[in-house]
């Protein structure tokens, strides 16, 4: 859909206010916001999103989609739909790929990759480990998301936990250093005592006393203090616990903190009455925790503690999640109903959607200096988002655009549901289905 689209009559989302009005597309960008815009040719694609909301698409600053390597589980094109789908229009991948993305010509083969398949807008952390930071001091951070630490081990094998190297990165490097918080020592503890006492067959309700609150509070802790000492810009992963939240303020804007955090879809919905019914399903690291957690994240969510909120979609098949509790990967797909999820929590009364667009579409862009997306302005890119709040759908496997074909979300009814995506000012979503225009670009960053 090339030239020029209108979208009329919507409830535009962005910053802080809901509008109505008409959105004027223009091959790639936004041209005109107004009260009313006249169509002015038959050439003109017009929507009418009458009695719908119209936000700015997503941007997902963690999502594993798995290629090169690990492609029996997902693969940038399969999860790019998918992610359209759920109104999400730009996405960072993460580097415990195979190879791992720990080098420069690693990184240059991924963003390959994504030009020849990705549907969506996409960029990649580079990841650190205990010997390459000669290879993380070549990274130009103007052309990249950020440098991906793993400071508890996850899937991937990427651990860095020599504390000289840490300080070394921290010191040295201005990527924003986004961090997954777990302390190995801990976990390693707990995991031994209840191997000890069940073998490899562990109930899964012990994974978030396995990876506890103490494992993640004593590794976020330890990251922050460090950043504070480097003068690094920090950005926390995936907060599981209320204790973590407390690490961080609300008394900075965001573009001027130094150390902010993010939390994900799985532990703003799930809590660990779950794991009974869901088991392996919902096994995340961090652990999904107590539901008195769950609420000191939206707490802190709702009081601007915690900035971003993503996905961190990390695909595994059925067949490998279905392992007992020791060879069962942790993760699971998120990306095609993160938006309708919080959607969900809005209609709850839990959330606004002014408040939904600020934390999952302003904020990633604030905090990674995203060029020209993630708000609906004049001169931006239109990745823009449909939202029909009031036509219900269950999530099922005809449904699921997911490569490994499953969800935690299974059988689960939403109230909302995306009805179009647009991508760079292509309709590339339209009322579950894909459209095969692959619009997807790199970010660039106002660095
Ligand atoms: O940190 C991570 C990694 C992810 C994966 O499977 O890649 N799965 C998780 O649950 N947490």
């Amino acid at each position: 859909m090339k030239g020029q689209t209108i979208i009329k009559n919507a409830k535009i989302v962005n910053e802080g206010k809901i509008v109505e009005g008409d959105i004027l597309i223009e091959n790639a960008i936004i041209k005109e916001i107004n009260t009313s815009i006249s169509v002015k040719s038959a050439d003109m694609t017009v929507i009418d999103a009458e009695g719908n909301y119209v936000l700015p698409g997503m941007i997902d600053d963690q999502v594993h989609f798995r290629e090169p390597g690990l492609t029996h589980k997902a693969n940038i094109e399969t999860e790019s739909k998918a992610a359209l789908a759920g109104g999400i229009t730009s996405f960072i991948e993460m580097p415990n790929t195979n190879p791992q993305t720990t080098t420069v010509e690693k990184l240059e083969d991924k963003f390959s990759i994504a030009a020849k398949s990705s549907h969506a807008n996409y960029s990649f952390m580079f990841g650190g480990t205990n010997d390459n930071l000669d290879e993380i001091l070549k990274v130009n951070p103007k052309t990249v998301a950020g440098l991906k630490l793993f400071l508890g081990s996850s899937t991937g094998d990427m651990l860095v936990d020599d504390p000289a190297v840490l300080e070394r990165i921290f010191s040295s490097t201005d990527m924003v250093i986004s961090v997954h918080c777990e302390d190995e020592a801990t976990i390693r503890t707990n995991l031994a005592k209840y191997k000890a006492e069940y073998g490899d067959d562990i109930p899964m309700e012990k994974h978030p006393i396995i990876r506890s609150e103490e494992a993640c509070y004593l590794s976020s802790s330890k990251a922050i203090e460090l950043a504070k000492k480097t003068g690094a810009r920090l950005h926390v992963f995936h907060l599981s616990t209320g204790k973590e939240t407390n690490l961080f303020s609300n008394k900075i804007p965001l573009k001027d903190k130094k150390i902010t955090a993010e939390v994900c879809i799985h532990h703003l919905w799930f809590s660990d009455e779950d794991y009974a019914q869901k088991g392996s399903h919902i096994k995340w690291n961090p652990a999904v925790k107590t539901s008195k957690d769950r609420d000191q994240l939206w707490e802190a969510l709702l009081d601007d503690r915690i900035d971003v909120i993503a996905t961190d979609h990390a695909p595994h098949t059925l067949e490998e999640k279905n392992n007992p509790y020791t060879s069962a990967p942790s993760g699971g797909p998120l990306v095609q109903h993160a938006l309708v999820a919080l959607l969900e929590k809005h209609h709850q009364g839990k959330i606004t959607i002014e408040k939904i667009v600020e934390k999952a579409c302003h904020n990633p862009a604030i905090l990674f200096d995203v060029e020209k997306r993630g708000y609906i302005k004049e001169g931006y890119y239109a990745d823009l988002v449909i939202a029909d709040l009031n036509s219900p759908w269950t999530v099922n496997k005809e449904n699921i655009l997911y490569k490994c074909g499953w969800s935690p979300f299974e059988g689960n009814t939403f109230k909302s549901r995306i009805t179009h995506t647009f991508v760079n000012g292509q309709l590339a979503y339209n009322n579950f289905k894909v459209l095969d225009v692959k619009a997807g670009q790199r970010l660039t960053f106002n660095r």
